[in-house]
């Protein structure tokens, strides 16, 4: 649905006065501003010990879900101490430090190579991640059609998937999605038993969308894309920060 038809989410104080909510939230375009590369972002302070304070008014119950490797979560923000998901959702750790489901693993190096070649043959800039690798091009977007035939043609030659995001192609092994990190959390404490709140702005969030409408929950669209399986909508970033009281 278009993202200015979507309404606005009841507030979260309302949300936890009728039950127990868990929230599970997205991070680029969503808790800080898209910048022009992975590391130019603008990331605010103290961001793990506010998330501490939000899982204690929540129970626990408060995940980040990224599409970055949690390691680089880490490198940007500082070491996190609640439950999080890296890696579109493949790599899932809980609040404790363990780890929840099966250890994701890297891509190939055959793959890493083919798409180093594509970085190269297209000015992209290759993002290397711990069980993935993102081909970013943010600085020439007409190269972006191109580039997700041919990140295309490498998925299905090594039985890979490509994840589709703002200025970026990702090839991460199947399995690798929100709804599924969503769904495995959902299903173990402190999360079982609460309804499900997702938010997210990217195409890769609307896993997350489907996955807590499916658990009695909702997703909240954030920003100008159109949604199609959110049921409310925040304009901008500091109307997250906002909504969360962050
Ligand atoms: O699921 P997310 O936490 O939103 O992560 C999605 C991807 O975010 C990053 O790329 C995006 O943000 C960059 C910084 O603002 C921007 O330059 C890029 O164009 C966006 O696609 C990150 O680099 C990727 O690894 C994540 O998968």
């Amino acid at each position: 649905m278009s993202f200015d038809t979507l309404p606005p989410p009841p507030p979260l104080s309302q949300l936890c006065e009728a039950g127990q909510v868990a929230l599970f939230l997205d991070f680029d375009g969503t808790l800080i501003e898209i910048a022009s590369g992975p590391d130019a972002i603008d990331v605010p302070d103290n961001l793990p010990d506010r998330f501490d304070i939000l899982a204690a008014r929540l129970e626990g119950r408060l995940a980040l879900v990224s599409g970055r490797g949690l390691d680089n979560i880490h490198r940007h923000i500082g070491a996190l101490t609640i439950a999080r998901a890296g890696s579109h959702g493949a790599d899932r750790v809980l609040a404790d430090g363990s780890v929840l489901g099966e250890h994701a693993q890297p891509l190939m190096p055959q793959v890493i190579e083919a798409l180093a070649d594509l970085a190269e043959e297209y000015g992209a800039l290759l993002e290397r991640k711990a069980h993935g690798a993102a081909l970013h091009y943010r600085s020439n977007p007409e190269s972006g059609e191109a580039i997700g035939v041919a990140a295309a043609a490498i998925a299905s030659e090594n039985g890979l998937v490509v994840k589709r995001g703002k200025c970026v192609a990702e090839l991460v092994r199947p399995g690798a999605d929100k709804g599924g990190a969503v769904a495995a959390f959902m299903k173990v404490a402190p999360f079982a038993g609460s309804t499900p709140i997702f938010i997210g702005d990217d195409v890769t969030d609307e896993d997350g969308f489907i996955a807590a409408e499916k658990l009695g929950g909702f997703g909240i669209a954030v920003g100008e894309r159109a949604s199609q399986n959110a049921r409310y909508h925040l304009p901008l970033v500091k109307d997250v920060h906002a909504w969360l009281n962050l």
